[in-house]
């Protein structure tokens, strides 16, 4: 894997997307008339308010849940359940892998279903475990490492399917700033790296500004778009230097003010 591209000409696209839940007097339209298109090859960042229906929204670009009406398209065609170019990652990533198996075999275990040979299978779960940094834990158990050693094993994981897109919900929600340097930049080396394409749903507006070539803030309800902005950070980013650098702050002004102007809260770092 470490030699190879991932990189996709598709585009991962919503349209007229809408999402309600419950009926009769109990239905919330949460999304409602939605277009988004994720442009191959960058990382975009969904911000907006607790529940905004950032979720909501991952979940239908993953195929993982139906909009009520309208359509998910990957390269035109339509998506009615999951696909094997689109990965996924949660913030539970505790909950993700198995206590019970090694590091390695939690990585190389979703591809029995897909069919995948044994040796492949190892051979697959070891280039991914390679591309995050983690060869030397391969033969230990989940629970003997870090939060954020485990969110790199589920990272593996989904690296393992070999899929052109990741799709992230807060994927480093609960881990300490530090470590969540290190894992920010492990993303933005997977794009450099692999060319994998990225969607990033975060509260945090930095991270979002940091990572993002492009930020899609989200806002009422039902939710829509209330900004979309291209980041012209460049592509070679350092913590210590973007963060400092005088677009980085004003991008992260402008998306905390379009999220307060929404009345909701978040959490700037
Ligand atoms: N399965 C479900 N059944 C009913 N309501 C749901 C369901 N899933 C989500 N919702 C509702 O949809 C809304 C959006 O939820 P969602 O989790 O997508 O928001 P979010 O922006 O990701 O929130 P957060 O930032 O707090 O994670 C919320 O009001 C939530 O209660």
């Amino acid at each position: 894997m470490t030699s190879q591209t991932l990189a996709t000409d598709l585009a991962l696209s919503a349209q007229h997307v809408s999402k309600a839940f419950g009926t009769g007097a109990e239905k919330v339209v949460v999304i409602d008339d939605l277009h988004l298109e994720i442009q191959p090859g960058d990382v975009t960042c969904l911000v907006g308010p607790s529940g905004v229906g950032k979720t909501t929204l991952l979940r239908l670009l993953a195929g993982l849940a139906a909009p009520t009406s309208g359509q998910v398209s990957l390269g035109g065609t339509p998506i009615t359940g999951a696909v094997e170019e689109i990965a996924v990652v949660f913030q539970d990533y505790r909950g993700s892998l198995m206590p019970w198996m090694r590091v390695l075999q939690n990585v190389a275990f979703p591809l029995e279903g897909q069919g995948v040979a044994k040796a492949e299978r190892l051979e697959r779960a070891a280039a991914a475990l390679e591309v995050v940094g983690l060869t030397d834990s391969a033969h230990r158990y989940p629970w003997q490492l870090s939060g954020g050693m485990q969110q790199r094993v589920a990272i593996a994981r989904a690296l393992a399917y070999e899929s052109p897109i990741l799709l992230m919900d807060e994927p480093f929600g609960s881990l300490d700033a530090q470590t969540r340097f290190e894992l920010e930049d492990l993303v933005l080396r997977l794009r450099r790296d692999l060319g994998i394409t990225i969607v990033l749903v975060t509260h945090d507006i930095d991270e979002a500004v940091y990572l993002g070539d492009r930020v899609v803030v989200f806002g009422g309800r039902p939710s829509r778009i209330v900004d979309d902005i291209a980041v012209p950070l460049g592509r070679g980013r350092s913590q210590l230097t973007t963060r400092a650098e005088p677009a980085f702050i004003e991008l992260r002004t402008r998306v905390l003010d379009e999220i307060q102007r929404c009345g909701l809260k978040t959490s700037p770092r």
